[in-house]
């Protein structure tokens, strides 16, 4: 695990990164299926920071947007993770939810999620997700299902851990870190 050296004897090591993870689903929040994909996300990030913040919640733009705030405001957490919502669906507004609450747009990793994604399977197209950045949180959309997460995240997570550091002030220029 990548951890932080506090620098002090013994100190037992911190993770990294604070990571939240925010599930749009109306089945899951409703109890009619568990959620699969929250789990995978926790079994991919584990090399680099801990889960802080765990919700699922209907496909309701305010919910979802009020959520994002929280946990980048109040829960602090130095990335957040999507998933479900982004497709077609009239009830998809994850994306729609995510541009109401970020100050800029960060378009090259779903760029990298959709150019990965294309060689494994032509309906990762239809995928709306975005990513951008709230303060010094870095929110990014993943599809709903477990596949669809694996393999997203898995096109992103290189460059994550240089990304989240610039964002808190512990990196210096790129190809530095
Ligand atoms: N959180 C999840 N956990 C497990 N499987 C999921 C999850 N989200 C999606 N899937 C799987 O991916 C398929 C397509 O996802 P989609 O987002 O269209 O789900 P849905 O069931 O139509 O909607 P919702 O999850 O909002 O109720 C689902 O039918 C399910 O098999
Ligand atoms: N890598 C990858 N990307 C993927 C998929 C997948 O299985 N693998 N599923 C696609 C499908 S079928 C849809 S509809 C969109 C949006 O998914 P969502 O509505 O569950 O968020 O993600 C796409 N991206």
């Amino acid at each position: 695990m990548l951890v932080k050296d506090t620098g002090i004897a013994n100190e037992a090591p911190v993770p990294a990164f604070r990571i939240a993870i925010l599930t749009a689903s109306d089945k899951g929040s409703r109890g009619e299926r568990e959620d699969k994909s929250a789990a995978v996300i926790r079994e991919m990030v584990a090399g680099f920071g801990e889960v802080v913040a765990y919700e699922v919640v209907p496909d309701e733009r305010r919910l979802l947007a009020a959520k994002l705030r929280e946990f980048c405001d109040v829960v602090g957490a130095d990335l957040v993770l999507t998933t479900g919502g982004t497709g077609f669906s009239p009830r998809d507004v994850t994306p729609e939810a995510t541009r109401d609450v970020i100050e800029k747009e960060v378009p090259g990793l779903p760029e990298a999620m959709r150019s990965a994604s294309l060689k494994l399977t032509s309906q990762a197209m239809l995928s709306r997700a975005i990513a951008g950045i709230r303060g010094k949180t870095l929110i990014v959309n993943l599809p709903g299902s477990p596949k669809g997460v694996r393999e997203n995240l898995a096109a992103i997570l290189p460059a994550l851990p240089h990304g989240l550091a610039i964002l808190k002030g512990e990196a210096g220029e790129c190809g530095q870190a």
